[in-house]
């Protein structure tokens, strides 16, 4: 297999890999600078001259699409699946910049993959049951394969879920940043609300009920909780903040496709 680019996230998805048995002298890494890279791999600036591999990981930044596929698309043939996680890049630009690869696929991960916990959002030019499954092979050591019915909810799945750990992260400062300011050591309030959201996170995941219901649960009437809870809901603000965030990022993701296609 290639990587094309191998940085946060495609090192990530290697290093999971790597950790889950893949040889790593099965893995080429195409990117045009040496960088600490996992399992103690090189990487090389130039394609492997001869050899096709069965798949090429694309992850690069999408603007570097025209770039990488000027040299790439005359190295892959039908036997050559393309699986991208290049934000905003649609299948219809990714067959057009490898027309005589092989199916394409698009995957939204996150950096959850690190600890096999990434939604691993999926959707692909035909509906080809062979293809599903052995995606699903291949990604499933990754975290849970959700395969989306058309390419349009890419927009949204991303801002939810590639960008999502970026936003729970901003609230895990934020609310040791706020304990801090409230009197709390500064990094006593970081190791508790680390903690805090770790725990009610796989709580809310193994749960029966509804996170919402866990709240109500939390929350004794005229209690400690609820006046928090009267904060966050007051006017709808927290689900009003919640829906900018979403909106501002799949409308970038929206962008970043017109931006593809010019
Ligand atoms: N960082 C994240 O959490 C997520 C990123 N993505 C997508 O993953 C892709 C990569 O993002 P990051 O890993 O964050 O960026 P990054 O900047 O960490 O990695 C980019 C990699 O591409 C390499 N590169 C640069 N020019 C190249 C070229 N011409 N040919 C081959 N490789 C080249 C760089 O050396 C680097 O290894 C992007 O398309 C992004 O949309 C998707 C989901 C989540
Ligand atoms: O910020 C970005 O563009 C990429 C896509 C999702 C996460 N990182």
């Amino acid at each position: 297999m290639w990587f094309v680019g191998c940085g946060n996230m495609g090192g990530a998805i290697l290093q999971a890999w790597l950790d889950n048995g893949l040889d790593a002298a099965k893995v080429t890494i195409i990117k045009p600078h040496a960088s600490q890279l996992p399992g103690g791999l090189q990487s090389q600036p130039d394609y492997p001259e001869g050899a096709t591999p069965d798949l090429v990981m694309l992850a690069m930044k999408p603007y570097q699409l025209d770039d990488v596929a000027a040299k790439l698309a005359p190295l892959v043939g039908d036997n050559s699946h393309i699986v991208s996680v290049l934000a905003g890049t649609e299948i219809d630009i990714l067959r057009a910049a490898f027309p005589k690869a092989g199916k394409i696929v698009r995957l939204m991960p996150n950096m959850a993959v690190t600890v096999a916990k990434s939604p691993m959002i999926l959707i692909s030019e035909a509906d080809d049951v062979n293809l599903k499954d052995q995606m699903n092979h291949l990604f499933s050591p990754l975290g849970q394969p959700e395969w989306l019915e058309n390419e349009g909810q890419m927009h949204i799945a991303t801002a939810l879920s590639g960008s999502g750990p970026a936003f729970l992260f901003r609230f895990i400062d934020a609310l040791a940043v706020s304990a801090a300011e409230l009197g709390m050591d500064k990094d006593q309030a970081a190791r508790l609300a680390l903690a805090m959201v770790d725990g009610a996170a796989t709580l809310a995941s193994r749960s029966a009920v509804s996170p919402g219901e866990l709240a109500n649960q939390v929350a004794s009437p005229n209690g400690v909780t609820r006046k928090g809870l009267d904060v966050l809901d007051a006017d709808g603000r927290v689900n009003a903040l919640l829906h900018d965030v979403l909106k501002a990022a799949m409308e970038r993701n929206r962008e970043m496709a017109e931006e593809a296609k010019a």
